[in-house]
């Protein structure tokens, strides 16, 4: 195919993909797409896959017809400048959603220039947060609502710009300094702050409590959602079986799982401080669901259990550390017991759309930023177990539908 041709075919899918959705939202009764941030938000449920082909082939389109300059000038260095401003001078907090505010009127409450304030909303605004429905008067966009209304999502972008955005600039310093290192000590983060993040979280209470509140907000989306965990695996197919939660928090997940899955048995462990504020009200899962304190850098205390659940543990250790959990598990488990992982996963290049790849790439360099960690593409993750023993067979990695994560499987040879 010409190149000039793939444009028609891009243009062509678009036009179908997006009729698919107009025909969808009609018949939903939903009026559509809409910055205003009164309208309601529209409800892509059913139709979500289509929704990903569009933005897949717009994504293309619209990089294919950008000279290579444009290219270049699609992202700036500034881009998280104006959202930190916001989030620093509290502009979310002094807009209420249906109402809209002068920029005199920000003035005074801010205590900064008319003009400072114009260049920084009228910067966000490119980004689609906050608008001028009449010249000088901010209303909200949708953008602009969600991060007023969810805490957890403005968290997130807090400690984005706060705490990320400071160790990206560092990163490449780091890199130099220690070449290849996975120690969260050599990190962009520590030449930034001075300390690792976990010592800077724990040393302020204000900060720690952002930062578990940003990663909260990941529990209803494409990446962490418990529909994801719950769905995405045939745990049925498991009878009556055992599973070991490892580093399962206060048991949030096992709680959801129990209640999906009635022969499903749980013990959930993690570290003392963890497990003191665990517990269980409900009386349905109440008796299939326990909690032991257990450090998973020392020998799994639960033997025979037909399935050790790991999610969101090992984007926080480096291969080495991440070794070290897979073999301290073999002693305790019988042949064919399985290690299931729930975990950010990079698909090869290409292997998805490019707008999801861009999304996958931006927080493994995230995690590299802060932590000196990074998220395993398929051949890391089978590196890991061979890496662990050959008392593990690696099963392979599973995507779950319209999401982000995968599960990713092993099981022991005994
Ligand atoms: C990101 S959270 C994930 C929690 C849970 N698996 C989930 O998906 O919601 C990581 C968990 O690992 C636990 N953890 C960290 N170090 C640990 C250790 N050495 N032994 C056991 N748990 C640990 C933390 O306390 C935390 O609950």
């Amino acid at each position: 195919m010409s190149n000039s041709s793939q444009l028609l075919a891009l243009a062509s899918a678009i036009q179908t993909q997006v009729t698919a959705i107009h025909e969808h939202l009609a018949s939903s009764g939903q009026a559509g797409p809409s910055f205003n941030g009164q309208s309601p938000e529209t409800n892509y449920a059913g139709i979500d896959d289509i929704r990903a082909a569009t933005l897949e082939s717009l994504t293309r389109l619209h990089d294919l017809l950008s000279t290579p300059r444009e290219i270049l000038q699609h992202r700036s260095p500034t881009d998280f400048l104006s959202r930190h401003a916001l989030d620093r001078l509290g502009i979310y907090d002094v807009i209420p959603v249906n109402e809209t505010r002068t920029y005199e009127q920000l003035s005074a409450t801010t205590k900064q220039p008319v003009r400072t304030l114009r260049r920084i909303l009228r910067h966000a605004m490119t980004q689609h947060i906050f608008y001028e429905p009449q010249s000088g008067v901010v209303a909200h966009t949708q953008v602009s609502r969600l991060l007023t209304e969810n805490s957890k999502i403005r968290d997130y972008y807090g400690t984005v710009c706060q705490e990320v955005w400071p160790a990206a600039t560092r990163t490449v310093d780091a890199l130099e300094k220690w070449p290849g290192s996975t120690q969260r000590e050599e990190s962009g983060y520590v030449l930034a702050t001075g300390k690792p993040l976990q010592q800077v979280l724990d040393e302020n209470p204000a900060k720690h409590k952002r930062y578990d509140n940003a990663m909260g907000s990941f529990a209803n989306d494409r990446t962490f959602s418990f529909e994801h965990v719950i769905k995405g695996f045939d745990w049925a197919s498991l009878g009556s079986a055992t599973v070991v939660d490892v580093g399962g928090g206060v048991g949030t997940v096992s709680k959801a799982l129990a209640k999906a899955y009635p022969k499903l048995n749980f013990i959930v462990e993690d570290q003392p401080d963890v497990v003191a504020n665990a517990a269980v009200e409900e009386e349905e899962i109440k008796e299939r669901i326990k909690f032991i304190e257990h450090d998973f850098f020392t020998e799994q205390p639960v033997d025979n259990a037909d399935v050790y659940f790991i999610r969101r543990v090992f984007m926080e250790w480096p291969d080495d550390k991440a070794v070290l959990i897979l073999r301290a598990l073999l002693p305790a488990m019988k042949k064919g017991a399985r290690v299931l992982i729930q975990d950010f996963y990079v698909p090869e290049p290409g292997a998805c759309p490019l707008w999801q790849e861009r999304r996958f790439r931006a927080s493994d360099l995230l995690a590299l930023a802060l932590e000196n960690a990074g998220q395993r593409e398929f051949e890391d993750w089978r590196a890991l177990f061979e890496t662990a023993g050959p008392d593990f067979q690696f099963k392979g990695v599973t995507p779950v539908p319209n999401s982000d994560v995968v599960f990713i499987e092993a099981v022991a040879r005994g």
